[in-house]
């Protein structure tokens, strides 16, 4: 099933014409909104979440939940002034279900074990790249912990799960190393197991330990209780007990890996970007940014209003390990193909395997733009060179789409191919992006 929208259309990525100043309202976390809504699902009684990003990757998610007899109403809040509001009502999950996971990590991964609860089939399928992407860990943890799913033998989409209406739970051994979103997904549904789960990871590595922390702090927070290798348990081992879940009132916080190409706004044309709402305290993995793009020659201020961002226009190169926030990777590389000094991003070779192969992508489009990226066995390494415009081909990756759009602040003539793919997490970019640069530029 593949995304409704044009993807040859080009999209003139607009040049800056001096430093910005803008204050840049974020919409909410996809990955906070898609966690929430499968543990309000979960839970007992209903529950509430504020804010929740509306895009593909969510809305994917709640007509998932909905298909297996979740209730969700949305409306906007008028007492608290709170805007956009979804209300959870969870029930029995039952099949016969179909579900379109669009290639959604967080839907692909998070809703088998929760199809396993259900009463009935629950059939997966999604868009041609949702079958190439790593499920195995997902699919052969659940078969460990009593499920029946039938899929074509690649431990992949399509497949579906023979939910009933129980799972027994207990041990089981995976290696997430081509991703934390197996961890993350068995977890998620652990205290709804009969055993509850514990999970352990054996491979060499294992990518996004924040979205993993995220993940236990949410669980935690509607009344899981998690034991952790950093409360005190063993290394690579994570156990979840049984039990009922609360539903809880919940905002969601801005998404703070969105919050990168506004930021990277400020540290390519200069000037200052601020961001309302950025948390004090968050386990997103966008947080890193803040010292990220301070070490690649931003400065900024964490205040109760959110966070202000400022550049010199000067860019300097980066040596960082990304593997804990591999999301960021395409923004950084943008970035860092405009920079005064080289620089190599390690520590993400699972990204080969994200929404497209992000390192062969963004070798090869920055290299078709005059640059200089070399992909490495785990990164890229990337030297500065003047860039000339042209067509920024995106992948139907939104990272690619925004990655493109940073280039362009500072290249004339850079074309991204579909910035509607962008609606995968963040369906206003281009109006944010003309917004923070004023209607003729900045
Ligand atoms: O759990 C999550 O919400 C996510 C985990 C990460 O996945 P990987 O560990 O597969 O990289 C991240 O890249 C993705 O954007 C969101
Ligand atoms: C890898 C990403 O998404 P997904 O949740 O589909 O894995 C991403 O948003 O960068």
């Amino acid at each position: 099933m593949a995304p409704n929208n044009d993807q040859t259309a080009l999209w003139p990525a607009p040049h800056a014409r001096g430093a910005v100043d803008a204050t840049v309202h974020v919409p909410g976390s996809k990955s906070v909104t898609n966690r929430a809504l499968v543990l309000a699902s979960l839970a007992s009684e209903p529950g509430w979440l504020r804010r929740p990003l509306r895009s593909r990757d969510t809305l994917l998610m709640a007509a998932a939940l909905r298909a297996m007899g979740v209730g969700i109403e949305e409306g906007v809040g008028t007492e608290t002034g709170s805007g956009e509001f979804w209300r959870v009502i969870p029930s029995g999950l039952h099949g016969p279900a179909t579900i379109d996971v669009g290639n959604a990590g967080t839907v692909m991964r998070f809703l088998p074990p929760v199809a396993a609860l259900a009463n009935g089939p629950i059939r997966f399928d999604g868009d041609p790249r949702s079958y190439e992407r790593p499920l195995h860990g997902v699919i052969d943890a659940l078969r460990v912990l009593g499920a029946r799913i039938d899929d074509d033998g690649r431990g992949a989409l399509p497949l579906t799960v023979h939910g009933g209406g129980a799972l027994d739970g207990g041990p089981v051994e995976i290696d997430a190393s081509s991703s934390s979103q197996f961890v993350s997904a068995l977890l998620l549904s652990g205290p709804r197991f009969n055993q509850g789960v514990e999970v352990r990871h054996t491979g060499s590595s294992l990518p996004s330990m924040p979205h993993i922390r995220m993940t236990v702090d949410m669980l935690r927070a509607v009344g899981a209780q998690v034991d952790t290798p950093e409360s005190g348990g063993e290394p690579n081992v994570w156990r979840v007990t049984p039990g009922a879940l609360l539903g809880r009132d919940l905002t969601v916080e801005p998404d703070l890996s969105n919050a990168q190409p506004f930021l990277a706004a400020a540290l390519v044309a200069g000037g200052k970007v601020v961001v309302p709402d950025w948390p004090a305290r968050t386990t997103q993995p966008g947080d890193r940014l803040r010292e990220i793009f301070t070490e690649m020659g931003g400065s900024c201020e964490l205040t109760e209003y959110g966070l202000e961002f400022t550049g010199s226009g000067a860019i300097h190169g980066i040596d960082v390990d990304l593997g804990e926030v591999g999301e960021l990777t395409p923004g950084i590389a943008a970035v860092a193909a405009l920079a005064d000094s080289p620089s190599t991003l390690r520590g993400v070779s699972h990204l080969r395997l994200h929404e497209t192969d992000r390192l062969a992508a963004l070798t090869k489009e920055i290299n078709e733009l005059g640059g200089d990226v070399t992909e490495t066995a785990d990164g890229l390494h990337i030297r500065p060179r003047r860039l000339h415009g042209g067509i920024f081909h995106t992948y139907e990756d939104h990272r690619m789409a925004t990655a493109g759009a940073i280039i362009g602040l500072a290249v004339e003539g850079v074309q991204i191919e579909n910035v509607a793919t962008t609606a995968k997490t963040l369906p206003d970019f281009p109006d944010l992006w003309a917004g923070m640069l004023g209607s003729d530029g900045a």
